[in-house]
């Protein structure tokens, strides 16, 4: 009788939540922002991509072309940029949001939370809290907490993933 010898599968594999603020890191990368790149991804609850986004100037607002300044009062980048959030939502060519979750490399402001609560998104899966102290976050904890969208902290792993592009 001869006995089928099954291959394990690899252990190594990276799980859900370092896959997802993984990609949502990569996009980061992608914000001309010199101080702060945020990125963000949209999953639905049955692990599937639904949309990326990283901060920057909305559609042909060349990012030449407007400041990149961030402590000049009449005019600088905080009056242009798109946070990765709104992005990504606004990205989504889908159908709705509703029941997704959001991983983020930085806390949400209170507008993107208000976007975020609106779109149907139910958790905030978010890495850095950098302006925690801000109003703005507190106001977004508040919003966030009473629309009851889960607010759950990314637990790093500490892995290094090495990819070469
Ligand atoms: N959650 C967020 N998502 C974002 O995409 N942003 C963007 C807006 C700016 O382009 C940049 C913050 O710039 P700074 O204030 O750290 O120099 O990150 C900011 C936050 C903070 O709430
Ligand atoms: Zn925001």
């Amino acid at each position: 009788m001869s006995r089928e010898v099954i291959m394990a599968k690899r252990s190594d594999y990276i799980s859900w939540d370092e896959y997802f603020m993984g990609v949502a890191i990569l996009a980061a990368q992608r914000s001309k922002d010199p101080n702060t790149q945020v990125g963000a991804c949209i999953v639905s609850n049955d692990n599937k991509i639904l949309s990326i986004g990283y901060n920057g100037m909305p559609l042909n607002c060349s990012d030449d072309d407007f400041t990149w300044e961030r402590d000049t009062a009449d005019d600088n980048k905080y009056f242009y940029t798109v946070h990765s959030e709104l992005n990504a939502i606004l990205n989504y060519r889908g159908g709705s949001l509703e029941g997704s979750k959001i991983y983020v490399t930085l806390f949400p402001c209170n507008e993107c939370a208000k976007a975020i609560i609106q779109s149907g998104i139910k958790a905030v899966i978010y890495r850095d809290d950098l302006y925690k102290d801000t109003k703005e976050v507190k106001a977004s904890k508040r919003m966030l907490k009473t629309a009851g969208v889960d607010i759950i902290e990314y637990q790093s792993t500490d892995r290094v993933l090495e990819i070469t592009l």
